[in-house]
């Protein structure tokens, strides 16, 4: 099988293209295998790209568990580099038919020979989970849960038990938060630290913490609107780095990169 690796913002994926492998397994144990930091490539998840009737490509994530996720900002991105390399291309218009929707994107080349810039759109945002009561036990400033396809939980950091965001063990709050909604999400604790700025650590289903999530990222600028944190156009900063998102009344996009990493041959 040939796959190739790429990052978007250190939120790593391996993507596998029909169009270069023929038909796909679709296989979670593969992917989980092969996202094995110890014993396999190495990734927090892979991206099946298949042959679309809707659309240039399609998207299907398996999360480094195995467990598939509906939707990954930097994910999209990262599919979208590859299957603009697979057609020779540095830069470009794609549409990507998710479980939740056909997505544009546009893709512009930037310094980097290895790194594209992609505005993608994330489609709507609505309503998330319920938020489990266990959150409130944790003295967050604000909580709010949304959607866009997955389900996130954003805490707002600097409240009465949370003096800065790094004072936090997010691995054990987004665990023991993850745990108390069925199915699981992805948790987010967010700081506001200038106008439009937020700062984000993320906590992902299916992997654990991650460099930069840019599904989170736009459930979490647009949660930060609702609190009167910020206007339609937020600069989120993560470990990995910046991502921009654009809020509208009902749809959100996101801006940020997608870099190439290498190309892979399976046995
Ligand atoms: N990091 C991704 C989100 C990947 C899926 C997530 N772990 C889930 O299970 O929902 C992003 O950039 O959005």
């Amino acid at each position: 099988m040939h796959l190739s690796k790429h990052h978007g913002l250190g939120n790593d994926f391996l993507v596998v293209l029909e169009a270069t492998n023929g038909p796909l397994p679709n296989s979670p144990d593969l992917a989980r295998a092969l996202c094995d930091r110890h014993t396999g490539i190495g990734a927090d998840g892979l991206i099946w790209g298949g042959v679309s009737d809707r659309a240039d490509v399609a998207f299907r994530l398996h999360n480094a568990d195995g467990t598939e996720a509906e939707i990954s900002g930097n994910g999209l991105r990262c599919l979208v580099q590859a299957h603009l390399r697979a057609a020779g291309l540095h830069e470009g218009t794609v549409t990507v038919a998710t479980p939740g929707g056909v997505r544009q994107a546009v893709a512009t080349a930037a310094s980097d020979p290895l790194t594209l810039s992609v505005l993608a759109e994330m489609g709507p945002v609505s309503a998330g989970p319920t938020l489990p009561a266990v959150v409130g036990e944790m003295g967050f400033a604000q909580a709010a849960t949304g959607s866009v396809g997955n389900p996130h939980v954003v805490l707002l950091g600097a409240g009465s038990l949370v003096p800065d965001l790094t004072s936090i063990d997010l691995a054990k709050v987004g665990r023991r938060v993850e745990d108390a909604i069925p199915g699981g999400a992805n948790v987010h604790v967010v700081e506001s630290v200038g106008p439009d700025t937020l700062v984000m650590r993320s906590w992902e289903r299916g992997v654990g913490l991650t460099e930069a999530c840019g599904s989170g990222a736009t459930v979490a600028a647009w949660v930060a609107r609702t609190w009167g944190l910020v206007g339609d156009r937020v600069t989120i900063r993560m470990p990995g780095g910046e991502a921009v998102v654009e809020l509208g009344e009902t749809e959100a996009s996101l801006v940020g990169p997608a870099t190439f990493v290498a190309d892979l041959e399976t046995p």
